[in-house]
């Protein structure tokens, strides 16, 4: 794993920073593979990149969108990962809705929605009994807990080996989210964090030590590239590259 922290000006060169990966990542699985696979972040930080990308004239029929985590709640609602990143990006460029491929939200029991989300990255990744799928790319946030995807501290999701897909828990609130050995098996990870407040989060997370169920970020250690794109104000004590 190679661990790169980069720690920009504003949430603007942030944003310009990760819309570059994204596309310079695109365009070589493209060329490769004829497809690219990202799974998204929610909350509010890549809001911006997601417009961003919607200014982009790129070859959407060959683009598939998934998500890392999404809160349980109706796809309309105003807390669903999905409709943020439908509103700012997806709805406004010509990519097939076969190639969007949210987590269902519309099941009663949680549990038989992470099943079927299972089912579908088995299918279109083509995997066999115990394979993992390896996403182009991952885009991951933190929260000021250190949770990233919906991998909450001292949750059971944090410790899930056996699936593509749990339930996490925030609050006693279900959510959707891959799991550790997903995240892990990306060629590329990104996580872009903005604002002081992810402060003491991120000195838990590059700690040389620490616990990963109290901070579960900590527990990202991809296969591929690891980045972390900072704005100044999150990450003002990593200001070298780290590589
Ligand atoms: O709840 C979530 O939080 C994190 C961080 O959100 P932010 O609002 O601080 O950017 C996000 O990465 C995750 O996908 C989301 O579901």
């Amino acid at each position: 794993m190679d661990r790169i922290i980069e720690v920009l000006s504003d949430r603007q060169a942030v944003i310009d920073k990760a819309l570059e990966l994204i596309l310079q990542k695109a365009e070589v699985a493209i060329e490769a593979r004829g497809k690219f696979t990202i799974a998204l972040s929610g909350g509010s930080t890549p809001k911006p990149l997601y417009e961003a990308l919607a200014t982009q004239n790129l070859p959407w029929e060959q683009i598939h969108i998934f998500w890392g985590d999404e809160r349980y709640v109706p796809p309309d609602h105003p807390d669903s990962n999905q409709k943020m990143a439908r509103q700012a990006w997806l709805d406004r460029v010509p990519i097939p809705a076969s190639n969007i491929h949210p987590m269902s939200t519309t099941l009663a029991d949680p549990a038989a929605a992470a099943t079927a989300h299972e089912r579908e990255l088995k299918d279109f990744f083509d995997l066999s009994s115990g394979e993992i799928p390896e996403f182009d790319l991952i885009l991951l946030g933190i929260g000021d807990d250190a949770h990233t995807a919906s991998l909450f501290p001292h949750t059971e999701a944090l410790q899930v080996s056996d699936r593509l897909v749990t339930v996490g828990f925030k609050d006693g609130q279900p959510r959707l989210t891959l799991t550790v050995p997903v995240l892990n098996h990306a060629k590329c990870v990104v996580f872009v964090v903005t604002g002081s407040s992810k402060q003491p989060a991120l000195a838990q997370i590059f700690a040389p030590t620490g616990d990963e169920l109290t901070y579960p970020a900590r527990l990202i250690r991809p296969k591929g590239e690891l980045w972390w794109i900072l704005d100044q104000a999150a990450g003002e004590r990593y200001v070298k590259t780290d590589r």
